[in-house]
């Protein structure tokens, strides 16, 4: 049974009514399982138990505290790429030496904190920032364990925007390159290579693409052994999809079993960096319709949430379905853009959608628990959406709304004599 289901045609998360959590927190408002994303973390956990491993998810995907802490809680650890990150982790109960550390622009305080919390790795990649860290390691007195990002060069055959293991992409080190790179990393004194790492995009439907990223790196594993260079852990990154209209992506037990299958090597420990496959369909976001408005060639139903809430409809011009929260009530069916506040004629969360609605009602916008409130904006002096989690029958507000203030904190105006 999904997380979010209708009971006498009111739409649930768990055993709470969506409709009670309008009320009492308002919207727009983001609402995740906890049900749902124990569920889905422990879809990586099953196949993977009785070998050396690491879940270690995606903190850029939904990295709300409470998130986190469900997560840590199950033994998750954490794939981070900025101080940010690092310190939402640790606010959050996290553990730093199971924390991964990503991006390609990791400046020097960054480094510095994390090595000071005893971080499990640095995913490098460049080589810039291999000598960078170096230097910065040896500043403190510490030895930085290393793990290089490989860029395999394979087609994600994902949308351009979240492929990120194609040559042209900025991500990682080429894998043409990444024995001299971890020969230089050997010669250096302040790091330490200990694993391979390769994410090659998000929303992948297909197992291909990620097993033909790991024949490239076993070859490069075999190439570094013969060579001296013997490595603890493997990270295959995250990107496994989700269904958001209809993809169907393997289930994360075939995915898991077929890499390690072709791994072929029980001497490793595996690494992942999931996000989407366990935060996208543990949450919706809750709007509400504030107008209707008839036009000639299309009605538009203008919804209290904009692109400032949830950006990837105008982004990517990604789907996320959209369903009536209370469907008791006599409505006539009618097929509507849904709109956002916002000025821009980019601000939709979803077009030609069909729906049975009139003024005041609620709609759920599924799959929104990964890249959404994360990716949120205050674009047109609109505060921040409030966050809850369920459990059960439990809600919990997770995130305040943020109240008006919030959106010049910090600012201020020009002194008074000035002119
Ligand atoms: C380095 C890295 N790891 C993990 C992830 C999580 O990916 P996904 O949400 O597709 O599982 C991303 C985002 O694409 C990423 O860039
Ligand atoms: N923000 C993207 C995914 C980015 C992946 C990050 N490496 C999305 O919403 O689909």
């Amino acid at each position: 049974m999904s997380a979010f289901d209708y009971k006498n045609g009111q739409l649930h998360a768990e055993h709470v009514a969506l409709s009670d959590v309008a009320d009492q927190v308002g919207t727009p408002c983001y609402v995740y399982s906890r049900a749902a994303l124990t569920e889905h973390f422990k879809g990586y956990q099953a196949p993977l138990e009785g070998r050396a491993h690491l879940i270690c998810y995606a903190v850029k995907t939904n990295g709300n505290l409470a998130v986190l802490d469900t997560l840590a809680r199950l033994g998750a650890g954490f794939d981070i790429v900025s101080i940010g990150e690092l310190e939402r982790v640790i606010a959050a109960g996290g553990d730093p030496s199971k924390v991964v550390f990503s991006g390609v622009a990791k400046q020097r305080h960054e480094m510095a904190r994390a090595l000071e919390l005893g971080i499990k790795c640095f995913n490098v990649e460049s080589s810039a920032e291999l000598e960078r860290l170096n230097d910065v390691a040896a500043g403190l007195g510490k030895i930085a364990p290393v793990s290089l990002r490989v860029n395999p060069d394979v087609d994600a055959g994902t949308h351009p925007y979240i492929s990120t293991g194609l040559k042209d992409n900025k991500f990682g080190v080429a894998i043409d390159d990444a024995l001299a790179t971890y020969q230089r990393a050997q010669a250096l004194s302040n790091v330490n290579p200990v694993g391979l790492d390769c994410h090659i995009g998000s929303q992948l439907t297909e197992i291909a693409p990620f097993l033909d990223a790991l024949d490239r790196l076993k070859q490069l594993m075999a190439t570094l052994k013969e060579q001296g260079i013997t490595l603890k852990h493997l990270d295959l990154g995250g990107g496994l999809g989700v269904n958001y209209q209809g993809e169907t992506p393997p289930a994360t037990r075939d995915y898991i079993e077929a890499l390690i299958e072709r791994l072929d090597d029980d001497s490793l420990e595996l690494i992942f960096e999931p996000g989407r496959s366990i935060a996208a369909n543990a949450g919706v976001m809750l709007t509400r319709v504030e107008y209707l408005k008839p036009g000639e060639s299309k009605h538009f139903a203008i919804v209290d949430a904009g692109m400032n809430d949830l950006i990837r409809p105008s982004l990517y011009q990604a789907y996320q379905g959209i369903v009536e929260v209370d469907t008791t009530q006599e409505r006539t069916r009618q097929t509507y853009d849904v709109v956002g506040p916002v000025c821009e004629s980019g601000d939709f969360l979803g077009k030609e959608r069909t729906l049975a609605i009139a003024e005041g009602d609620l709609l759920a916008v599924q799959s929104a628990g990964a890249y959404g409130f994360v990716m949120a904006s205050t674009y047109n002096a609109r505060p921040l959406a409030a966050e809850v989690m369920v459990d059960g029958e439990a809600m919990y507000l997770i995130r305040e709304r943020a109240p008006l203030e919030e959106l010049w904190a910090g600012e201020s105006r020009l002194p008074e004599e000035s002119h």
